[in-house]
């Protein structure tokens, strides 16, 4: 029997959550762990914060260029969040597809809804919350990557985007991170040996009912 497992549809993993709830550290360390999967890097109008890589974290773009982007047809989905323009290049999560590659969305829960809209077979929502707001706004000023009045932004918007959370497939408390990524992780392995994306199974069962024994 060949061990050659393609072909497969890819998993589009969406992580979304209230700023500062975890989802980029998670996002990383899935990253990290999973050499096959890709990360959607999305363009931004938002300022670079320190120890960000622009083309690694971000494509960091002006207004004009994002808008030029839009008009283009170059984006898979975009939204307006905490004052700034971020969007997914369609043509990488075009490519992963069609290779039947996993892509991982570290977007807010406007753009889960849209690439779900759009991919629906191949999506997959997660949504991260806090222990507690007042742990949410601990982090934000932890991090300390964020002025004093985008953190307050941030913080006031969580409960507008924490209303969302039953749009999404799976649901996590970030409260300990290790505990949290696990769960994470197991999420991404069930969702890539589920039996609709394993295109190579028909193939795989006919050569093993055909074996004489
Ligand atoms: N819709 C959409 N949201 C995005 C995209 N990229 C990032 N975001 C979301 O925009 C929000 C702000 O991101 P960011 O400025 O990096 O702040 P952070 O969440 O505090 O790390 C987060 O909810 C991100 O998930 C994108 O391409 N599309
Ligand atoms: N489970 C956790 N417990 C404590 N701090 C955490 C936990 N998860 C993430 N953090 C910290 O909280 C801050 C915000 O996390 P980050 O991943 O940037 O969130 P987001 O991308 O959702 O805004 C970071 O300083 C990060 O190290």
């Amino acid at each position: 029997m060949s061990n050659n497992r393609t072909p497969r549809r890819g998993v589009l993993l969406i992580v979304a959550s209230p700023s500062g709830a975890g989802k980029t550290s998670l996002c990383r360390r899935l990253m990290a762990d999973h050499k096959g999967l890709e990360l959607s890097v999305s363009m931004t109008t938002r300022d670079i914060r320190p120890g960000e890589v622009d083309g690694r974290d971000y494509n960091f773009v002006s207004a004009e260029e994002f808008q030029r982007l839009i008009d283009a047809d170059a984006f898979l989905e975009w939204a307006d969040v905490h004052g700034n323009r971020y969007g997914s290049p369609s043509a990488p999560v075009e490519r992963a597809l069609a290779e039947g590659r996993d892509v991982l969305f570290d977007i807010d829960w406007q753009g889960a809804r849209d690439v779900a809209a759009k991919c629906p077979g191949d999506a997959v929502r997660v949504f991260i919350l806090p222990p507690s707001l007042e742990e949410l706004r601990r982090r934000l000023v932890t991090r300390s990557q964020d002025a004093e009045d985008v953190i307050e932004r941030r913080v006031a918007n969580a409960k507008g985007e924490i209303e969302h959370c039953d749009e999404f497939d799976y649901v996590l408390v970030n409260e300990d991170f290790d505990r949290s990524y696990a769960e994470l992780a197991h999420i991404y392995h069930a969702e890539r040996s589920c039996r609709r994306r394993n295109l190579w199974v028909d193939g795989y069962k006919a050569a093993l009912l055909k074996e004489v024994v």
